[in-house]
């Protein structure tokens, strides 16, 4: 099927990337602010009976969603056969249960209403806990890759001797994976979360850390708290400035600065959300997960 990739406001460098790797063609989209803040969205027609490719990483969704799906279907609406989102991050899937009386559940909502927008979506390892799969958050044809080769690769480049530590249970599995990946000792450590920017981390007991760096490892970096603290038992042990490694940078404002108070020596993360510290590629990973979407159309695999 004929192809091409459009990239939303800022996903230039995404969409630029994918269509090289997979020898797709670039096509245009523009999104025009109005002074009363509503948006008009202008594309360059699909390609007829094709298929319309978007790129749209969703950190800081809400204003991102409605250009989203004005493209969506306004592709459609012009000869798209099919129309698929490529978004790296995948906002909105940490509120995955009604945790107090009255509230949305976010992840369930917003994985719907894509999943009326698009054909497909192709992810990276989406936060996702309670709900297993892409599929129970309201997902069933998304698709997801997952970071953990391209983080051990770094790891491994940039570490001697590392420490795989993992903030919170939560994180177990990512950690254990890289650490496998390194052939390195891991330690999980435990968390309560009070509110959004205040969280306790107990370390375990440990018997395998000398002349190691820790290195935290985490799917998210929000408001950094939970890095943060992590990094600072991981001091008060008498270890060395942890490097911190996660696979998305959401960095609410302030976590940065946070995380170098508490004495982390690095702060990495991969580039599903285009920022300073995002020196992790997933590019190739991308584009190969996009290209086998090409020829098995329709099978989820989240
Ligand atoms: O502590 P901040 O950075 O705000 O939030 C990130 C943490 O919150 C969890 O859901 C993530 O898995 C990560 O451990």
């Amino acid at each position: 099927m004929t192809r091409a990739v459009y990239a939303l406001p800022g996903n230039e460098a995404l969409a630029d990337d994918l269509a090289r790797r997979g020898g797709w063609p670039r096509a245009a989209l523009d999104v025009h602010r109005f002074p009363d803040g509503e948006s008009l969205v202008t594309v360059a027609a699909p390609p007829a009976g094709g298929e319309a490719v978007l790129a749209c990483t969703l950190d800081r969704p809400d204003p991102k969603l409605v250009p989203l799906l004005m493209a969506a279907a306004t592709l459609r609406e012009l000869g798209a056969a099919r129309v698929g989102l490529v978004a790296p991050y995948l906002g909105y899937m940490r509120q995955d249960a009604r945790f107090h009386p009255g509230e949305a559940v976010s992840s369930r909502i917003f994985g719907r209403l894509l999943d009326q927008a698009f054909d497909w979506l192709l992810t990276v390892d989406p936060h996702l806990h309670r709900h297993r799969t892409l599929a129970e958050a309201g997902l069933p044809r998304g698709r997801l890759i997952h970071a953990a080769p391209a983080l051990a690769a770094w790891v491994r480049a940039n570490v001697a001797r590392p420490l795989v530590v993992g903030p919170d249970g939560e994180s177990e599995q990512w950690a254990r994976e890289v650490a496998a990946l390194v052939d390195a000792p891991v330690a999980i450590a435990g968390k309560e979360r009070r509110g959004d920017r205040d969280v306790r981390v107990t370390l375990p007991a440990g018997s395998d850390w000398d002349g190691r760096t820790p290195v935290l490892l985490d799917d998210i970096v929000s408001s950094g708290h939970t890095m943060a603290e992590t990094v600072r038992v991981l001091r008060a042990r008498g270890l060395p400035p942890p490097v911190c490694v996660a696979v998305h940078g959401v960095f609410a404002e302030g976590a940065r600065e946070l995380l170098r108070a508490a004495g982390a020596a690095r702060i990495v993360t991969t580039d599903s959300i285009p920022q300073e510290n995002a020196l992790i590629g997933l590019g190739a990973a991308l584009a190969e997960a996009l290209a086998a979407i090409g020829t098995e159309a329709g099978a989820p695999a989240g």
